[in-house]
């Protein structure tokens, strides 16, 4: 007895929630949603599953998801078997010739399939792609330093756009060509920020390890404008991997995404909490 009453309560939950999520279900049909997945959000296997349950979830509502994806923490792996210590400047991996061949094995070979099956798995159709594929991602090198290191120049949206008419779910590694034909090795948070850009996302989530802006305090900010976020920079607030993340943000909304969250990527159901409830998850950035 205790047993269905428990069963009766958790469907009587469910069907609420599929109810309070009417309004948020009606407000991002065929919205594009770019998620960047970092190599620290992904997690383990079942991890891996239930974020693919999320993202066919929105392809099932009408959003089209795009997928972008890093993977620093394995190519740091990939490259330490080698015997090949990583070397970051500024955040950014500095990339000799050898080193992008490891990192476009581990990201293009590895992390992206892995995702592109567990979305597949999970009932989508989703095609693993790089920067590369149909010319999508234009670079310039970001500073002799680094090496093969690149910022995306342009970005061509139609090979996503033709996805989306099918409904299938792109997932995208960060590595672009060169004017010269090069390979060039893209910041993953960097990458999903342009391709937003070039589709004027609805929304861009940048999935990370931490639950989203802190202040000074500690407090994770749940609402910032692009003018508090500079604030926050130029007091020091903001600092380390999370520079890139907010620049990212401002870039992206400049550019015309309507809104950029960072979220933790860890928590399950981050992307469907996010979207579809009014709590929201971590920090929500707008222009005003
Ligand atoms: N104001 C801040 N709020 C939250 N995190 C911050 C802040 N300033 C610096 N950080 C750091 O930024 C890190 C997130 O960046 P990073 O580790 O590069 O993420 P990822 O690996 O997911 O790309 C956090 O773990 C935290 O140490
Ligand atoms: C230029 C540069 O640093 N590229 C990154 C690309 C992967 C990435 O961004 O991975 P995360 O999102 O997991 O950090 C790298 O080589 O590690």
């Amino acid at each position: 007895m205790q047993i269905r009453d428990d069963m009766t309560r958790d469907n009587a939950a469910i069907a609420r929630t599929l109810n309070e999520a009417l309004p948020y279900l009606t407000r991002y049909d065929d919205a594009v949603v770019v998620i960047k997945l970092g190599g620290h959000a992904m997690g383990s296997d079942d991890g891996m599953a239930s974020f693919a349950r999320d993202v066919v979830l929105m392809r099932t509502v009408g959003i089209n998801p795009v997928i972008v994806h890093g993977g620093g923490p394995m190519i740091n792996e990939l490259l330490a078997r080698l015997g090949v210590e990583s070397q970051f400047v500024r955040g950014k991996r500095v990339t000799d010739a050898d080193t992008m061949r490891v990192v476009e094995m581990v990201l293009a070979g590895e992390v992206n399939k892995r995702i592109v099956q567990a979305i597949n798995t999970a009932g989508g159709r989703a095609v693993g792609l790089t920067g590369k594929d149909a010319d999508m991602i234009t670079c310039r090198q970001t500073d002799p330093e680094l090496g093969f290191v690149g910022t995306p120049t342009e970005v061509d949206p139609r090979l996503l756009n033709s996805l989306f008419r099918d409904e299938m779910i792109p997932v995208i590694a960060p590595i672009g060509t060169g004017e010269q034909d090069e390979t060039y090795n893209i910041n993953g948070d960097t990458a999903a920020g342009a391709i937003a850009a070039a589709l004027k996302a609805d929304r861009l989530l940048l999935l990370t390890d931490v639950s989203g802006v802190k202040d000074q305090s500690g407090e994770v900010v749940t609402a910032l404008t692009a003018a508090r976020v500079r604030e926050m920079t130029a007091a020091g607030v903001i600092a380390g991997g999370m520079i890139p993340k907010t620049e990212t943000a401002l870039d992206a909304l400049e550019a015309g995404v309507r809104a950029v969250v960072i979220l933790d990527g860890r928590v399950p159901n981050a992307v469907l909490l996010e979207l579809f409830t009014s709590h929201g998850a971590g920090s929500l950035i707008r222009m005003e």
